[in-house]
Formats: structure tokens, C-alpha cells, sequence
């Protein structure tokens, strides 16, 4: 039973039972996730103060000008994952092709393959705004001992068998789940340790906060713009308050707390809106539906979408089950 304050190490074997394929492999995989976050994290709470900030002077796969700290976190999870031997795989929201883990420092007897979002909401690192790491564990499909191949990654989200974020905001936070509901532990910068301090989250039962990149109102669907005028209707309990931070990990996270919807839709601009199926999508939705929310492209679950390519990015609602619904209810409507 999870008790408050208790630190993450501490939890992590307590419930190692409760995990089916139970052999402290995962267990090995969250702690050293939780190193990685927390070199991740010394870095960010200096930005603006050390050369971190800023252009690493590329763009990445995603078209997207890469930040230093994207270069950074990347380097860091994979090479702390690498280190420790625990995976036979990763791909990450930074590299074009998944990583095949083997030689020396791997028999590949290894089970577990990672995909990563090593810095979430990449535009506010020098505005001083949260940003965060997203992660998502699958077991591999392929015969262990071999190498690791595309069809490891290109498993449907409801195969996950952990997934998670960590928030480096006002306090650093790394939240996750192995199926089993969704508990957050705060980090105690003096000690260096996480403690749970949000057992068991779970959505509100109503949210009224929506929150979307308004600036694309134009471009966006006529059932999406119609969801969005009802949100803002005065009406029984709306309009509802908006909150957009512009970093997915934060502005689900607060939504969780607080209950309500995040949205980045398909727009003219962009046929299957931002958001990478992989590395954001899947993981938000394991973590939203274990809180008792939904996620869903407008038409159907996010975890039961069957990914064809690595960086493949679908339209993303994402929250209160009844609001998730009701936008749904929209898109359709207006098709
Ligand atoms: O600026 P926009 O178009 O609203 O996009 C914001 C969204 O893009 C993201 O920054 C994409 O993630 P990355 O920073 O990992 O590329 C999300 O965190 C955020 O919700
Ligand atoms: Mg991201
Ligand atoms: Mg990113």
C-alpha cells in the first residue's frame, strides 16, 4: 500500500510484485530513469545561467531547430539507459533511426526497449517556463538475443508496460505507472531523493479547463472550433477556464490535478496535428487513462492506434473522460 513520503526506491521494490513480468529488470529501468532526471534537472534549473540555453545550431528529424537541452537530455538518458544495460533498445523524439543496444555492455538478454521525449515543450527552456521528459517501456516483441528491430517500437500504446514523465518545474516531479494507477514523487533537491508526494492521482470527476493553442483557431476543424465556442459558452458550469503553457507534460499534468482537456488537433496546416504518436501520445494516454481519463485522436483510443513509422504524429485530446467525449461527440457531428 503506497504511503505518503515514502521515497521512490522504497516504493519501486515494494511494488515490484505487483508487476506480471516482475524480475527487477524494470525496477533496474525506473531507477536509472530517475538518474537521468535528476542530471537532466541540475541542468535545467540553471538555464540562463550556464551555456545551456539556447540553439545546438540543428534541426532534428522533426524539422524542429534543436535546443542545447534537447542535445543534452538526450545524451544523458541514453547514455545513462546504455550504461546500466538494462535495454535492448531505444528511440528517442532526437534521433532518426531507434538505437540497437549490444556488444560489451549488453548480452542483448536484455527485454525492455525505451522510447523517449528527452526534453517536452522545448520552445519555453529560455523563458524560464516548465518543461519535462516523457518515457514509455514495452517489452520487446522480437526473440531476445538478437538485435532489436522496428516492430519492438511500432507496438500499439495499450502494449506499454510503464510509461511516465518527469516535470521540472516549480518542483521537480517524475510521475508514472506500470498499469497499476499513477503515483507522483517530488524531489527533494537538498537530498537528492523523491518522495510520494501524489499517491494514487486520478482526474477530478469533472474538469473545466481546456486547454489548446488557440492561434491556430482558424486552421482548425469546424468540430474543434465548434467544441472550442462550447467550452467558452455561458452555460450551466462554463465557460470553462483556459490554460495553455505549451508544454504538453505541464499542462496535463496540471489538468490531472485540477481536471480538464488538452488538445492539439489536426489543422490545414499540419494534416495529423504536432504530437508524436511514440514519444508523447501513447505515454500521456497510459498516464491519463490510469488516472481514470481518456486520450483519443477524435475518433478513436490513442492506445489502440497501430503505429506504422517512428515519428508518426496524430491528432491529441487528452483528459476528463466526459470532456474527451464530448469532443468527440463534436468532430464527428461536424463530419
Ligand atoms: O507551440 P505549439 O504549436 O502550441 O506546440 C506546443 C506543443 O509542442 C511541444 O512543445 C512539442 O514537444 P517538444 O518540445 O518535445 O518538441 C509540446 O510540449 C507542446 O504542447
Ligand atoms: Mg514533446
Ligand atoms: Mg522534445
Amino acid at each position: 500500500m503506497a504511503t505518503k513520503n515514502q521515497t521512490l526506491g522504497e516504493f519501486i521494490i515494494e511494488n515490484q510484485a505487483e508487476f506480471q513480468y516482475s524480475s527487477g529488470e524494470l525496477s533496474r529501468l525506473i531507477n536509472s530513469i530517475r538518474l537521468a532526471a535528476k542530471m537532466v534537472n541540475h541542468e535545467v534549473n540553471k538555464a540562463g545561467l550556464v551555456d545551456i540555453t539556447g540553439s545546438a545550431g540543428n534541426v532534428n528529424t522533426q524539422g524542429e531547430d534543436q535546443q542545447k537541452l534537447d542535445v543534452f537530455a538526450n545524451n544523458t538518458f541514453i547514455k545513462t539507459l546504455t550504461n546500466r544495460e538494462i535495454v535492448c533498445g531505444i528511440a528517442s523524439e532526437e534521433n532518426d533511426d531507434y538505437i540497437i543496444i549490444e556488444g560489451q555492455r549488453c548480452d542483448n538478454k536484455n527485454k525492455y526497449v525505451v522510447l523517449i521525449d528527452p526534453l517536452d515543450g522545448s520552445s519555453n527552456i529560455d523563458v524560464n517556463v516548465s518543461v519535462g521528459t516523457i518515457f514509455s517501456i514495452y517489452r520487446r516483441v522480437t526473440p531476445v538475443g538478437t538485435p532489436v528491430q522496428m516492430e519492438d517500437f511500432l507496438q500499439p500504446g495499450n502494449m506499454q508496460v510503464a510509461a511516465g514523465y518527469i516535470i521540472y518545474g516549480t518542483s521537480t516531479m517524475l510521475v508514472y505507472t506500470t498499469g497499476h494507477g499513477v503515483n507522483g514523487f517530488t524531489l527533494n533537491p537538498a537530498l537528492g531523493t523523491y518522495y510520494l508526494s501524489h499517491p494514487n492521482m486520478t482526474f477530478p470527476e469533472t474538469g473545466r479547463i481546456y486547454s489548446v493553442n488557440e492561434g491556430n483557431y482558424n486552421h482548425f476543424p469546424q468540430g474543434v472550433k465548434d467544441y472550442i465556442k462550447y467550452c467558452q459558452k455561458e452555460e450551466e458550469d462554463r465557460p470553462y477556464t483556459s490554460r495553455y503553457i505549451g508544454s504538453l507534460v505541464s499542462d496535463i499534468h496540471r489538468n490531472i490535478i485540477k481536471g480538464g482537456i488538452y488538445m492539439y488537433p489536426k489543422s490545414s496546416v499540419a494534416n495529423n496535428g504536432k504530437l508524436r504518436l511514440l514519444y508523447e501520445c501513447n505515454p500521456m494516454a497510459f498516464i491519463a487513462e490510469q488516472a481514470g481519463g481518456a486520450a483519443s485522436n477524435g475518433y478513436e483510443r490513442i492506445m489502440n492506434l497501430k503505429p506504422s513509422e517512428l515519428h508518426e504524429r496524430v491528432p491529441f485530446f487528452c483528459g476528463n473522460k466526459e470532456m474527451v467525449e464530448k469532443v468527440e461527440e463534436y468532430i464527428q457531428k461536424a463530419d
